[in-house]
């Protein structure tokens, strides 16, 4: 039995998917929330279901993040409501093809959504949570942060920003009481695939996890303390092998002169 948190969550993306996968569990652990997306209707509806299911205190804030005026006024609550205890930076969109002849257009409301609301959202939350002297963030990153397929351009650097992003400020709160998780999910069954580009059942069940197992996944590597989770990864030492070899390069990576294969 985990132990009851009375403080609150705010979950990004809330009202489908993840996001909603994500309102369950923490309702559970004890949290009240905050639900943040575009649709009311539907928040509303997970919020009364989460209500009578769990006694928690759900409220439903609509906003689109990509207007600069709604994401401000969650920035605002992130920063000034001191209830807030958890952040889950979940709401992002997909857009899998080739660069030619693609929408500049979309893939620029796409960098909007995955990677400047991420950043805004999660910046508003490190101020109040450092004046408030501890707290957690989750940021939903993908495995397509790594596995990177020609069409996942865009898409992958969002998640790579994501990625680097959180270990970043990982290692700027090292010494504070507030957390980061980086979540790397593989292949989730959600809305995220409808008009992707990509057709889910184009892929074997084998590869699709349930949105409740990739949460559950999440946050049981939140409470073993892991900094980065890939919920479908059977060996957690392949990930620190991939980091290890990233450290050995490190001490390379600034030098006075060029390596000798560059010299003539
Ligand atoms: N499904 C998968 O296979 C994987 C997903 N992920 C990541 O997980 C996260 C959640 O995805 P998933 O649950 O699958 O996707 P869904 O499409 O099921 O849910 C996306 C959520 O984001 C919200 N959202 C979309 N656009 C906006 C916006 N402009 N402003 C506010 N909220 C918005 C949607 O709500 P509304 O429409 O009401 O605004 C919805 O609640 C994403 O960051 C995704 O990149 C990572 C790896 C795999
Ligand atoms: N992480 C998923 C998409 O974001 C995938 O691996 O397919």
């Amino acid at each position: 039995m985990p132990a009851q948190n009375t403080k609150t969550a705010l979950i990004t993306g809330a009202s489908a998917g993840l996001g909603a996968a994500y309102a369950h569990r923490l309702a559970d652990r004890g949290h009240d929330l905050i639900l943040v997306a575009r649709d009311t209707a539907r928040m509303e509806s997970l919020a009364a279901e989460v209500r009578e299911r769990t006694g928690k205190a759900v409220e439903v804030l609509t906003a689109d993040l990509t207007d600069d005026a709604q994401l401000a006024g969650v920035e605002e609550r992130l920063r000034e409501d001191a209830s807030v205890q958890v952040l889950v930076n979940n709401a992002g969109g997909s857009l899998f093809t080739p660069l030619a002849g693609a929408d500049a257009t979309a893939f620029g409301d796409l960098i909007t959504l995955n990677v400047t609301s991420l950043t805004r959202l999660t910046t508003a939350a490190v101020s109040g949570m450092t004046r408030r002297g501890s707290g957690t963030i989750v940021n939903i990153s993908s495995a397509l942060a790594l596995n990177i397929l020609p069409v996942s351009a865009v898409y992958s650097g969002t998640k790579s920003y994501v990625l680097t992003f959180t270990q970043a400020l990982q290692q700027e709160l090292a010494e504070s009481a507030i957390t980061v998780q980086a979540v790397l999910p593989g292949a989730v069954r959600t809305e995220f695939w409808d008009g992707s580009g990509i057709d889910l059942a184009s892929f074997p069940d084998e590869w699709i996890m349930t949105a409740d197992d990739a949460v559950d996944a999440a946050l049981a590597g939140l409470d073993a303390g892991e900094p980065v989770t890939i919920p479908s990864l059977p060996d957690i030492t392949d990930w620190e092998a991939l980091e290890k070899a990233r450290g050995v390069l490190v001490p390379n990576l600034s030098r006075s002169v060029p390596a000798a294969r560059y010299r003539a």
